[in-house]
């Protein structure tokens, strides 16, 4: 598999704690990689990297290179914007704006000076079929995103971010807040998109990471103990630590 992200020597701290200590791994394109490990151990915090939304946070300090196709995201003539436009993210709680279904989808694109509607129903469209929510919403596009169940309202993010048509997806945790059949729906929806865009996922869930993704990492007190592809990570393990993680003895 192709490399489309590669992290090096990555170190991060939230002014003096040190919370990603020397990170160096590589994340193929087209492909589902997951973030395991227990809590606090850096796994969000390197996934924000990623599309710089650590910028936000006062205090932080980042050493070391992540280069998206080649291109190192923290040099000083990357645009912030572009960045998070081609690297999308969803949330651990759906969070769509209040605004009708089609405006959900539409504000992205509308942002980026896209003003045909023409064209903007054919976004809105496409997206939502990607995201498996068309069948469910096009009879209703001009109703609140608020009237969606919780799963569907995820589902309407992940339509969001790809809108703008984005390279990369980040999830958060994206299935944490849902019952067991909308996380299977999503997990589904994953699988789909994965031929089409890089996802990296961050989930609590080791079934879900030995179920979804591709390649695994295991994180242990901000560095990465070891990255490999899913079924080899979770059948035979190279660190002792990830062997007592994956098998529950601790964490
Ligand atoms: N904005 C922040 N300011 C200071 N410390 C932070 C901040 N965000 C996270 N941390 C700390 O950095 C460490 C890593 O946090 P992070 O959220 O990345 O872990 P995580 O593995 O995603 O945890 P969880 O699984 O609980 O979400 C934790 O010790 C956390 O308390």
């Amino acid at each position: 598999m192709q490399t489309l992200i590669e992290i090096n020597r990555l170190n991060l701290f939230y002014s003096a704690f040190h919370a990603l200590k020397n990170v160096s791994m590589k994340i193929p394109e087209k492909a589902i990689t997951a973030f395991i490990g227990p809590s606090g151990c850096g796994k969000s915090t390197l996934l924000r990297t990623l599309n710089r939304m650590n910028d936000m946070i006062p205090g932080t300090r980042i050493e070391g290179e992540i280069a998206i196709s080649g291109t190192d995201i923290y040099s000083g003539d990357v645009d912030v914007e572009t960045l998070r436009k081609k690297v999308g993210m969803v949330f651990q709680q759906p969070n769509p704006f209040p605004k009708s279904i089609y405006d959900n989808i539409a504000y992205g694109p509308r942002l980026h000076g896209i003003r045909d509607r023409k064209v903007l129903d054919e976004i809105v469209e496409t997206s939502l079929r990607s995201a498996v929510l068309w069948d469910e919403v096009k009879d209703h596009l001009k109703r609140s995103a608020f009237s969606l169940s919780g799963g569907q309202q995820q589902r309407l993010c992940i339509a969001r971010a790809l809108a703008v048509n984005p390279d990369i997806l980040l999830m958060d945790e994206a299935t944490s807040a849902l019952d067991p059949i909308s996380t299977l729906k999503i997990e589904e929806l994953v699988q789909e998109l994965k031929d089409r865009y890089t996802i990296v996922m961050v989930t609590h869930n080791m079934h879900q990471a030995a179920r979804v993704s591709n390649q695994t990492v295991f994180f242990l007190n901000g560095e990465v103990i070891e990255y490999d592809e899913t079924e080899k990570l979770f059948s035979t393990p190279s660190d002792q630590r990830t062997e007592d993680y994956i098998s529950g003895r601790f964490g």
